[in-house]
């Protein structure tokens, strides 16, 4: 657990970030949103000291950050940053072996660790553990980095923007491997990110800031449902509001019985996919199938009542 209290960094006469109070709690994830310049870096940076706050207090799992000697928070806490920063130099396993070298864990403690976590980005040990940086494509110097970050099974990871550079395909892949190791370790997870979509999808909270204040630290469907401010609306686009509400939920939701034609759609495939895939083939109803047998079907109809936020009282129904 994180506990972040009336946290203040001033640089000469400028709060990059302003009196911030929000806790994430063991196992989940915050993502932190905001524009350029907002203070997310900063903010998150403070959590492991690479920047020292002007004011408040951060405590990780009861203890201040300032007890344990800096170089001792580190090692504890993973850290991951966009352009992944591995060590040109050294090869995979022993960019990937760095922390549990610096912890004292054997030869074939590390060897182990460092093939499972390249089984769990799904790249084949054989082939990658030698390997140095710049034979591997940004991709998967981006996955070798965020595996680093991981080694040493960290109860703390703090992430800035680690899937920036990646495409949509390998970033989608990233992001289904993040959430995966993040529910099997119980890993507290500070995730910045530029991206709205991406803090929906992987964030338990959202943190929204602006000119180093948090406007919002909510859940994701109390954020689109009820933004705090003008702002907090305007970074979520207005119209894309119902798509970003129906990608919270999956089908398994919205089953019913009855007949529905072609191709079914999986259980676990999100409302948003479901009813692009409605529109897109202009079926009324779609048949939902997990584990390659027919459980039931969604309607388009259902599918469009749930992209609906709250009414205005008064409204109609
Ligand atoms: N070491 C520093 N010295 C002076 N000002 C700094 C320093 N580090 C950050 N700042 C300023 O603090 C503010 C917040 O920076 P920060 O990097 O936290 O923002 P950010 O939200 O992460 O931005 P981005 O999304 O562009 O990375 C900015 O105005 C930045 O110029």
């Amino acid at each position: 657990m994180i506990e972040i209290e009336a946290i203040t960094k001033v640089f000469g006469d400028y709060s990059a970030v302003d009196n911030v109070s929000l806790t994430v709690e063991r196992g989940e994830l915050a993502a932190i949103v905001g524009t350029s310049g907002s203070g997310k870096t900063t903010l998150m940076r403070m959590i492991n000291r690479l920047v020292e706050p002007s004011a408040g207090t951060i405590r990780i799992d009861g203890r201040d950050n300032r007890e344990l000697p800096d170089y001792e928070l580190r090692r504890g806490i993973g850290y991951a940053i966009q352009g992944h920063g591995l060590f040109p130099h050294r090869s995979v396993a022993e960019n990937i072996a760095t922390v549990p070298k610096l912890l004292g864990w054997d030869r074939k403690r590390r060897d182990a660790r460092v093939d499972e976590l390249l089984d769990l980005f799904h790249l084949e040990p054989e082939a990658f553990r030698d390997r140095m940086p710049h034979e591997l494509s940004g991709g998967q110097q981006q996955r070798i980095g965020v595996a680093r970050a991981l080694a040493a099974e960290p109860a703390v990871l703090l992430m800035d923007e680690p899937f920036g550079a990646l495409d949509p395909i390998i970033r989608a892949k990233a992001q289904e491997d993040l959430l995966d190791i993040q529910k099997r370790f119980s890993t507290t997870v500070v995730l910045v990110t530029h991206d709205m979509d991406e803090a929906i999808l992987l964030g338990h909270r959202i943190a929204v800031m602006h000119e180093g204040k948090l406007l919002q630290y909510a859940p994701p469907a109390e954020i689109i449902a009820n933004p705090a401010t003008d702002f907090v609306n305007e970074l979520l686009g207005t119209g894309d509001k119902a798509f970003r509400m129906l990608s919270l939920e999956t089908c398994e939701q919205l089953i019913e019985e009855g007949p529905a034609n072609g191709a079914p759609v999986a259980a676990t495939a999100s409302l948003k996919d479901a009813l692009a895939e409605a529109l897109w083939s202009g079926r009324e109803a779609l048949p939902v199938e997990r584990d390659g047998v027919v459980i039931g079907r969604v309607t388009r109809e259902d599918l469009v009542r749930h992209a609906r936020g709250p009414q205005p009282e008064g409204s109609a129904a």
